[in-house]
C-alpha cells in the first residue's frame, strides 16, 4: 500500500476545482492507455462539491463520459430516489449533465429494489456486480479502480465505515450492509476496507475546520480501527486533498500548502 501524500489548497472551494481538473486528467490518461476508466464515487460535502466543479471545469469534455465506469463508496440505504441517496445528489450536481452509458453507472441498491428493504442483501448485490466486472488481471472480486474518491467524517470516519463498529472490521467482504451508522441515516451499505485498496488510487477529501482532527489523526498513524481513514490506501497512490482549515493540525513543514 502507498504512503499518504497530502496537497494543501486555500480553500474548500480551490480544492474542489483543483481536485476535478486533476480528476479530468486522471481519467482521461486512463481512457487513452485502456480505452476506458472506473471511478468510484463518494457522499457528502466535499464529494458532491468535487462533482459541482467537475461540471463546470473548462476541460469536462476532454473525458468521454461513455467509456467511464462509475461506482459507489457507500450508499444511505433509501428509496431510489430519494433526495438524500448519494445517488440521487451526484445525479443533480453531474450524472445527468453528461453524456455517461447507462450500463456502466453501478448505484448501490436502493430499499425499494429488487433486495427490498434488507441492507445486507443490497450488499451481497452489489459485491455480485462488482465480482462480475472484475477481470483476471484484477487484484480480488473488485475492479481495479482508477480513482477510488472518499469524503473524510470529522470522525474519521470514510465510506460508511465508522470508527470501531463492525464494517470497518471487515476483512472477507466487499460490500457491507452498515446499521446504526452514527451519521443518519442509520442503515447504509458501504465498501469494505479490503475493496478500496483494492483501487489503484485513493484520494481523501476533507475541508474545513472540523476534518482538522480527523486529518493529523489519521495522517499520525493511528490503527484503521480507530480511524478508518488511515486504513484508506491505494495500491499505487494515497492521495490526501486537503484545504489550509483542515490542514491545520498537520505539522505545516511537511505540507505547505501548494496554494497561497
Ligand atoms: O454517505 C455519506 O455521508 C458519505 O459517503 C460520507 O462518507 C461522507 O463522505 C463523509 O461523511 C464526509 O461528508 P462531508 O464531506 O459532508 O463532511
Amino acid at each position: 500500500m502507498s504512503a499518504p501524500q497530502v496537497v494543501v489548497h486555500r480553500d474548500k472551494e480551490l480544492m474542489a476545482k483543483a481536485a476535478a481538473a486533476r480528476l479530468i486528467t486522471k481519467i482521461v490518461d486512463a481512457q487513452s492507455a485502456r480505452g476506458s476508466a472506473s471511478v468510484v464515487l463518494t457522499g457528502g460535502r466535499n464529494g458532491n462539491g468535487l462533482l459541482a466543479a467537475l461540471a463546470e471545469a473548462p476541460a469536462r469534455d476532454a473525458v468521454d463520459w461513455s467509456r467511464l465506469d462509475l461506482w459507489w463508496g457507500d450508499e444511505r440505504f433509501l428509496p431510489d430516489g430519494d433526495p438524500e441517496r448519494n445517488h440521487t445528489q451526484a445525479r443533480q450536481v453531474l450524472l445527468d449533465s453528461v453524456p455517461l452509458d447507462p450500463a456502466r453507472v453501478h448505484p448501490m441498491p436502493p430499499s425499494d429494489g429488487p433486495c427490498g428493504n434488507d441492507a445486507d442483501a443490497a450488499a451481497a448485490a452489489y459485491a455480485t456486480e462488482l465480482a462480475a466486472a472484475a477481470g483476471p488481471e484484477d487484484h480480488g472480486p473488485v475492479p481495479s479502480f482508477d480513482v477510488l474518491l472518499l469524503g473524510v467524517g470529522p470522525d474519521t470516519h470514510v465510506a460508511s465505515l465508522f470508527p470501531e463498529l463492525p464494517a470497518v472490521h471487515e476483512q472477507e467482504r466487499t460490500v457491507v450492509g452498515v446499521h446504526g451508522a452514527p451519521k443518519p441515516p442509520p442503515t447504509r451499505t458501504s465498501l469494505t476496507l479490503p475493496a478500496i485498496r483494492a483501487a489503484r488510487e485513493v484520494w481523501l477529501l476533507a475541508a474545513g475546520e472540523d476534518k482538522a482532527n480527523a486529518a493529523a489523526i489519521a495522517l499520525s498513524g493511528a490503527g484503521e480501527v480507530q480511524a478508518p481513514a488511515a486504513g484508506a490506501r491505494g495500491r499505487s497512490r494515497t492521495l490526501w486533498l486537503l484545504d489550509e482549515a483542515a490542514a491545520a493540525q498537520l505539522p505545516r513543514g511537511l505540507y505547505p500548502p501548494a496554494s497561497a
